[in-house]
């Protein structure tokens, strides 16, 4: 590729209603060549990372290297190249087994984007110190970790098992199951259960499923609180696992329905996530859009400046039926296999996770696929087969991120589960990259302004010029990183190196699909971004002279294309 060679292409936008259609659009100007006529910053000395600030707050503008890049993206970008990286996103379950500070930076350093923490387990001290540990590796590292806080929602599920990690259920033992509280130790065989309700729900001859049913029973008896079962299914039993029972087949939702999304508990939790400052709150067995509207507002009201995204968990049958208005009102969704597995039948699973993904995709929402992946890594070093094949069927599926959940939480291998999963998503994007095995998809307009829609023209542009051209990334300058989810939705063969002015910005990107987040305070004047971001990344190694780049910017909403001089 010449290195003389560089074409500008530029549209500009009009201002969201003055000009209506396309046919009123000043010509585009193509100007040739680009770079010579821009004076290139000498690389002055390597330039600092800047350490991040971690609420959201710009660096000073006047702060000219201001840059931040972690040294995991930089090594790989160095040693690999762009177009090994990595495009598929992780998010980690923090569990006892991973929330110490060297293990966080285990995690960080083995390709975690997001830390997730789920409050049906722990109390917020616990969570809180979590937080700190993750705040503390961003700012003396340079990691943009999202902390995304998962609501404990209102689930039946069993206690904690008087401090035990899990306790093994024989077939043919009685247990007994209640609402009491026990003060200290629990008596043999004896669950609790977190449902007032539970005993008078329940009949006998009810199937009751432990995690979807990793373990059954049956119930043969009740006795004022106490329901007696016989495990019919051994397994083991983890300290508050889910329970749902089933009456002649079907699922016994009645009661479960009455419940509110969002408990007075999970207000709770949400006000110490809002006041902590997390990037993510995820919403456990939403049922319908109007919860997510409803906390979305109450988030809006209790932080003016808040850039807390609402995720909504898709793990009930509630949620199937009113998918594409939930998707539409969230800011991105989880196939939340593990509970969606008891609720419907395991076999559907697989095609209703196929629906979310792609709908997520159609309507430019982030998602992830959760729950199991690596189940068996909790206990053993290597994966099953299958696992690994349901792993790449998740990334073949071009999801944005894929979640370990007990694997890293309580597993004894926590970091050999993210290298499987950083592994295979490597392998299986290379293979569908060269052999380009991807049905296109069709992607509709979901700017309901006109500068939207102009945004979205020029994101699918670049990354079809990108593909094309087979140039070596596209740069995206976004504020509020719309335009760099735009052309991660296109799912272009090259990474997007996406430049951004707040740290929170970078932390929300790091959850979608192939980008690369760069916190960078940058101007209005593009030619000016462009040669600084040349010199800051030739500075460091990160790209040479030559390389071939897309630019696009949302302020300018421009297209350029240009070797790297
Ligand atoms: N903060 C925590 N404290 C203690 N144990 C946890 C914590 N987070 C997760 N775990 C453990 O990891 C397991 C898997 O995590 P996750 O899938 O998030 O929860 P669950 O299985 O309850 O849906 C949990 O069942 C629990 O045993
Ligand atoms: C991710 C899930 O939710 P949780 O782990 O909170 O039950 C799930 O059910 O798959
Ligand atoms: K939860
Ligand atoms: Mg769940």
């Amino acid at each position: 590729m010449s290195v003389s060679h560089s074409l500008n292409l530029r549209l500009f936008a009009p201002p969201p209603t003055a000009i209506p259609t396309h046919a009123h659009q000043p010509p585009p100007t193509l100007l040739l060549p680009r770079h010579r006529r821009l004076p290139c910053l000498r690389a002055s000395s390597s330039p600092e990372i800047l350490v991040s600030d971690n609420n959201g707050v710009p660096a000073p503008p006047s702060d000219p290297s201001s840059f931040e890049v972690d040294a995991v993206t930089e090594a790989e970008l160095k040693e690999n190249g762009f177009r090994s990286t990595r495009r598929t996103k992780l998010v980690c379950t923090v569990g006892p087994a991973t929330c110490g500070f060297e293990q966080l930076e285990a995690l960080a350093v083995g390709g975690m984007n997001v830390a997730r923490i789920n409050m049906c387990h722990g109390t917020r001290e616990w969570h809180k110190e979590v937080i700190d540990r993750v705040r503390r590796l961003n700012h003396e590292k340079g990691f943009a970790v999202a902390i995304m806080m998962d609501t404990e929602g209102s689930e039946i599920h069993m206690g904690d098992l008087g401090g035990s990690s899990s306790v093994k259920a024989d077939d043919g033992e009685i247990w007994t199951f209640s609402v009491r509280a026990f003060d200290s130790t629990l008596p043999q065989h004896t669950i609790n259960v977190n449902y007032e309700g539970f005993a008078e729900d329940v009949q006998v001859g009810d199937e009751l499923l432990v995690d979807g049913g990793m373990v059954r029973f049956e119930v043969i008896q009740k006795i004022g609180p106490d329901v007696e079962c016989r495990c019919t299914d051994p397994g083991l039993l983890l300290p508050r696992a889910n329970l749902t029972f089933w009456r002649n087949g079907s699922l016994v939702r009645e009661r479960n329905a009455m419940l509110p999304t969002i408990s007075s508990k999970d207000w709770l939790d949400i006000d110490f996530g809002i006041a902590e400052g997390v990037d993510f709150i995820a919403i456990s067995f939403v049922k319908s859009a109007e919860v997510i509207t409803h906390l979305k507002s109450y988030i809006a009201a209790r932080s003016r400046d808040s850039d807390i995204s609402v995720i909504a968990k898709i793990e009930s049958i509630d949620s199937l039926k009113n998918l594409e208005e939930i998707i539409q009102t969230a800011d991105g969704a989880m196939v939340a296999r593990g509970d969606l597995g008891a609720q419907i039948p395991l076999e559907q699973v697989p095609a209703a996770q196929q629906r979310i993904v792609q709908l997520c995709r159609q309507l430019n929402k982030p998602v992830i696929v959760a729950s199991q992946l690596l189940e068996s890594m909790i206990e053993y070093p290597t994966p099953t087969r299958a696992e690994v094949a349901d792993v790449s069927e998740a990334v073949r599926q071009r999801a944005d991120a894929l979640m370990l959940s007990g694997e890293s939480a309580m597993g004894q291998y926590p970091e050999k589960a993210l290298t499987v999963l950083r592994s295979v998503s490597l392998r299986i994007e290379k293979w569908w990259r060269e052999d380009k095995r991807y049905e296109a998809m069709l992607l509709p307009s979901v700017g309901s302004y006109f500068s939207e829609k102009i945004s979205e023209e020029i994101c699918s542009s670049a990354a079809k010029m990108a593909d094309n051209l087979e140039v070596d990334a596209i740069f995206v300058y976004t504020k509020t990183g719309y335009m760099a989810s735009l052309l991660s939705r296109c799912r272009p063969d090259c990474p997007i190196f996406a430049f951004t002015t707040t740290s929170s910005v970078r932390r929300h990107l790091n959850l979608q699909w192939g980008l690369i987040p760069f916190r960078l305070s940058f101007s209005d004047d593009m030619e000016s971004n462009l040669n600084r971001t040349f010199a800051l990344l030739k500075a460091r190694n990160l790209i040479k002279s030559g390389d071939l780049v897309i630019a696009v910017s949302d302020m300018l909403q421009s297209i350029q294309v240009m070797n790297v001089p």
